[in-house]
């Protein structure tokens, strides 16, 4: 896979960052990654292990996320009966990682006694399983990340400082998607490839705008739930701004009604020979003599009806708030004009 299709972003900042990745990536330093959430730590570090040419696996661990007093042994695995429940000889984290990236997300949540473990297996390239005596010999990378600033940590103790320095031979930040926005568009793009529809979100200027001005406190995370929402809602239409807008919350009950389609934009072999300014109309009717209103209109409303129908794959019910009817009244109007649900 190349770097820019996995670390997706041609801004001035992501493009430093990603010749930062391309220098750094083939050493075997450790590399603390930084940055709010969100914004890409791990996929830099998946960047980092695929530029390193280390042949064996990356292996993820959120350290907030294991219970503390069974850190050390997911970590460094253990000997068979270490402990109560220790019922087989278990291979740690680190030794999985042989050589290949060990990656620990939330290393700040680590706890102290685990930091004086982890400084001495990077110092002496060993680990020793939990109830084993010997020192066993294993080639890992360190990549760490964190949102967290580890140097107040250290100031409160709850960081080791030597390990600090240890882990951040090399720091690269991750920059927050609000002040790359000039990305949006690509970052879409190449998540609408990646989709399984594949189809692209049209979006109007305005609804860009809505989307370069928004804070993003999520960050690209937040931004892949905007691109899937979107999908779903807007397909095959474009996006205005108050959609934008709407897609940006997981309320459904946010949405606006689609746009109510105006007779003159539906094709219809009468319509088609009716124009949208009033000078047509006139023309229209001069030229016929008569013109079936009510003929017309129940051609606009079956259409109208029609879009919002299969907008809403065939549900009658997100088809009556499309159109700001009630259900029944949309299945009175339905029945009516011979239109079965699809
Ligand atoms: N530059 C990017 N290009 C493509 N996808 C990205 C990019 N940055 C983030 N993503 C996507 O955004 C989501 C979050 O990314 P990731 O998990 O790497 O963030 P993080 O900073 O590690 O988050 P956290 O701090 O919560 O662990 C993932 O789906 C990831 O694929």
């Amino acid at each position: 896979m190349r770097l820019d299709d996995l670390l997706v972003g041609d801004t001035p900042v992501m493009q430093s960052l990603k010749r930062a990745i391309v220098l750094i990536g083939p050493s075997t330093v450790p590399v603390l990654i930084q940055g709010p959430t969100g914004t890409g730590k791990e996929v830099v570090a998946k960047a980092l292990h695929m530029m390193s040419g280390r042949t064996g696996p990356m292996v993820p661990l959120n350290c907030g996320a294991i219970p503390a007093d069974l850190l050390e042994s997911e970590l460094f695995g253990h000997e068979k009966g270490a402990f109560t429940g220790a019922q087989a000889q278990r291979i740690g984290l680190i030794e999985q990682a042989n050589g290949g990236t060990l990656f620990l997300d939330e290393i700040g949540e680590t706890p102290l006694n685990v930091q004086v473990k982890l400084l001495r297996a990077l110092e002496t390239q060993t680990i020793q399983r939990v109830g084993g005596g010997t020192p066993i010999p294993v080639d890992f990378r360190l990549l760490s990340a964190t949102h967290r600033t580890l140097s107040d940590d250290v100031a409160k103790k709850r960081f080791r400082e030597d390990l600090l320095f240890r882990i951040e031979v090399f720091a690269l930040t991750v920059p927050a998607l609000r002040d790359r926005t000039e990305d949006i568009p690509l970052i879409l793009r190449k998540m609408a490839q990646a989709s399984a529809s594949g189809s692209t979100l049209q979006l109007t200027p305005e609804a860009l705008e809505v989307l370069c001005t928004h804070d993003w406190p999520g960050n690209v995370r937040e931004l892949r739930n905007f691109h899937d929402r979107a999908q779903v809602l807007f397909r095959n239409r474009t996006i205005g701004a108050a959609d934008a807008q709407a897609s940006l919350h997981p309320t459904i009950g946010q949405l606006r009604p689609a746009v109510p389609v105006a007779p003159a934009a539906v094709p219809d072999a009468t319509m088609d020979s009716c124009g949208d300014t009033a000078t047509d109309m006139k023309s229209l009717i001069l030229e016929n003599g008569t013109v079936d209103l009510r003929g017309m209109l129940q051609k606009v409303e079956q259409r109208v009806i029609d879009a919002a129908l299969d907008l809403s794959e065939g549900s009658v019910s997100q088809a009556a708030d499309m159109l700001r009817l009630k259900r029944t009244t949309l299945i009175g109007r339905m029945q009516k004009l011979g239109i079965r649900p699809c």
